[in-house]
């Protein structure tokens, strides 16, 4: 009998089914589930499979169930030899997931290797359809299996083609003219657009400005010049803009014609109207299918050059697509800040791409190391280590957060370099007391100049108090949490601001959060924007575009809400003068190291964590591990 395994996969995924099903599941799962480390979901549809699979070994259906788990939580597998140590369930402590049953890993990994729903790493795709695969004891889906070979073997290929040809003297002289002068001492950007240059594909990494966008255009500026001059045809390169979310793709293309601005007239023209897509928009959308794409293998995008921004909120699946749709023969430069928080979907490919092993000693590059343009690597990875924006405790803290230095980083907050406030509080104690306070009079600072602005009908100034301050949480709900915050923050600005929302839900001054993408408006998921007096004294949603902000009827916003708060995911992409960061209780799961790199690196001029040092200290030692083949070698 053959099994359609993606689609039954789907189809159980998609089932209604029991919440309380786990509690008829058997043994091991029930136990599992019972603690918290199943998902009733995950145990449906692992029982589904071994169902149609005709597997009844309590322990392999347990791997099946947390391979399922894995891919809810972000990752593509699981790891069954650490499985019992990386496992974090939401208030349940390590000791109890420990107490649990666990099986013991080599007789595990042999018992699921036996098992008919388990195809062996070995095995081709395709070659022996099963719904689930085991390669060098990680275990997985099928179909991320599938995903990770095809990024895999098509960035191989992509090394191991003959590097694009290019007239190294024309190289250097268009380098010397867009990258004049680094202060970094390192050139690191010359070598990211050497890099470029020379590669099929580049991964330009590096945290907030550290000038990748400026590299951006600068590398399209080059890579037009460099083909000229190869003379390969009249034709200049077609180059695609794109990034994950719209908003992403918004800031990308008017960061890339900004800087544009700044060039001579002929590599202004190189960039200029150059426009920017979500990764989606590129591949085209298809009715019928959510992971699927009118451009693939057989319908090949018909770019020279592919830039993506923002590459860490690039899920796997995403990654393939867009890979299997690229020409053999196109550039793709990937670009992003591998520290981030990744992907709502499984996978983390920048982040593998750029923390991935080194290659075993003895191994020599498929490419050797393109010479004599002074790029010093022979990797296809730059990292751009100066930070251009901005300097001091910000960015010191970024540094010790990122290496999970929690001694430093406890000592930058309590040293109060005048960027940095620590509102310490106790273990298990919302901010309170002094924190309090100073947390509300920023907020009504802040609050106050945006209402004025708004009142005035000054929607640019307004906007611009918007991003004043911003209150982060990791929680969406509870007493830490976005929603809990909101209100509060709504409490203090109608204490001390006359009038305050006085004039029902489109009131002047309201801070406004985009949740779904509207191409009629032009407004993304994750747009922030605010309700400014506009001409004949109607309420008009102000949002920041580049030049002058586009002002909206708020009857033609489709999906709004009030943003008074919001959790660091959703912050993702923006930035703010002054950034408050509550941290929850150190046992919660969403304290991760990357949680908090990303709510530091939101500020431009100072950061305020409120919260305990037990749980500064808990996210600092736990970085998002999420599994995957691809960060092996
Ligand atoms: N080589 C350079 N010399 C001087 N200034 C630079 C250089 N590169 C970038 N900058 C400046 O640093 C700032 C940040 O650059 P950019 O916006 O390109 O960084 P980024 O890494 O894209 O940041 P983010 O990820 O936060 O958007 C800009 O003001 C830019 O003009």
């Amino acid at each position: 009998m053959s099994i359609a395994w993606d689609d039954a996969l789907d189809s159980a995924a998609d089932e209604p089914y029991d919440a309380r099903l786990a509690l008829r599941a058997e043994g091991l799962l029930r136990a599992f589930n019972v603690a918290g480390v199943l998902h009733a979901a995950d145990v449906h549809v692992a029982t589904t499979l071994a169902r149609l699979g005709g597997e009844d070994r309590p322990d392999v259906l347990l791997a099946a169930a947390l391979a399922v788990r894995a891919v809810r939580h972000g990752s593509v597998c699981v790891d069954l030899a650490t499985v019992r140590q990386t496992v974090v369930v939401d208030g349940v402590s390590r000791d109890e997931v420990d107490a649990l049953a666990w099986p013991e890993p080599a007789g595990w990994l042999d018992r699921c290797a036996a098992s008919d729903l388990v195809a062996p790493g070995a095995h081709p795709p395709d070659a022996d359809a099963r719904p689930l695969r085991l390669d060098a004891g990680l275990l997985y889906l099928d179909r991320y299996w599938r995903q990770e070979q095809l990024v895999r073997s098509e960035l191989q290929a992509r090394e191991e083609r003959p590097p694009p040809a290019v007239d190294g003297e024309r190289l250097r002289v268009a380098l010397e003219r867009l990258f004049p002068q680094e202060p970094d001492g390192l050139g690191l950007q010359t070598a990211a657009a050497a890099t470029a240059a020379r590669r099929w594909v580049t991964v330009i990494a590096g945290g907030p400005g550290t000038g990748k966008t400026t590299t951006v255009a600068r590398v399209i500026a080059l890579l037009q010049d460099v083909h000229r001059g190869a003379g390969a045809d009249a034709l200049a390169l077609r180059v695609a803009l794109a990034a994950p979310t719209g908003k992403a793709a918004a800031r990308l293309e008017e960061a890339v014609r900004a800087v544009g601005d700044t060039f001579g007239p002929r590599d202004r023209a190189a960039v200029a109207g150059l426009s920017a897509s979500t990764l989606h928009r590129l591949l085209g959308r298809r009715r019928d299918s959510r992971t699927r794409f009118r451009h693939d293998r057989t319908n090949r995008l018909p770019y020279d050059v592919v830039v993506v921004d923002e590459t860490s909120m690039v899920s796997l699946t995403m990654m393939a697509r867009l890979l299997e749709a690229l020409r053999p023969d196109a550039r793709l430069v990937l670009v992003g800040d591998p520290d981030q928080l990744a992907s709502v979907e499984a996978g983390a490919v920048l982040g593998d791409l750029v923390h991935r092993a080194p290659a075993p000693a003895g191994a020599t590059p498929a490419t050797p190391a393109p010479e004599g343009d002074g790029s010093g690597t022979t990797d296809n990875v730059v990292v751009l280590r100066h930070t251009y924006r901005f300097g001091g405790g910000i960015a010191e803290l970024a540094r010790a957060v990122q290496a999970g230095d929690a001694d430093a980083a406890l000592s930058l907050l309590r040293g109060g370099s005048g960027q940095l406030t620590f509102g310490e509080q106790a273990p298990d104690a919302p901010p309170a007391g002094a924190a309090l306070e100073e947390l509300r009079a920023a907020v009504v600072d802040a609050g106050r100049d945006v209402v004025a602005a708004a009142r005035g009908g000054r929607a640019a100034d307004a906007l611009r108090a918007l991003d004043a301050h911003r209150l982060l949480c990791a929680h969406r709900e509870g007493p830490y949490g976005v929603d809990h915050w909101s209100s509060v923050v709504e409490r203090w600005l109608a204490e001390a601001v006359d009038g305050y929302a006085a004039e029902g839900e489109w009131y002047v001054g309201r801070p406004l959060l985009v949740t779904a993408n509207d191409y009629e408006t032009g407004l993304y998921n994750g747009d922030t924007g605010v309700v400014v007096r506009g001409d004949g004294h109607t309420a008009r949603a102000a949002f920041a575009r580049g030049g002058d902000p586009v002002l909206v009827a708020p009857s033609r916003l489709a999906a709004v809400q009030t943003v008074h708060a919001m959790t660091v995911h959703k912050s993702q992409g923006s930035q703010f003068d002054r950034v408050s960061l509550v941290l929850p209780p150190p046992d919660s799961p969403l304290l991760t190291r990357e949680l908090v790199y990303t709510a530091v690196t939101r500020a431009r001029t100072a950061v305020t964590v409120l919260g305990s040092a037990d749980a500064l200290r808990a996210a600092l030692a736990r970085p998002v591990a999420r599994a995957s083949g691809l960060r092996r070698a």
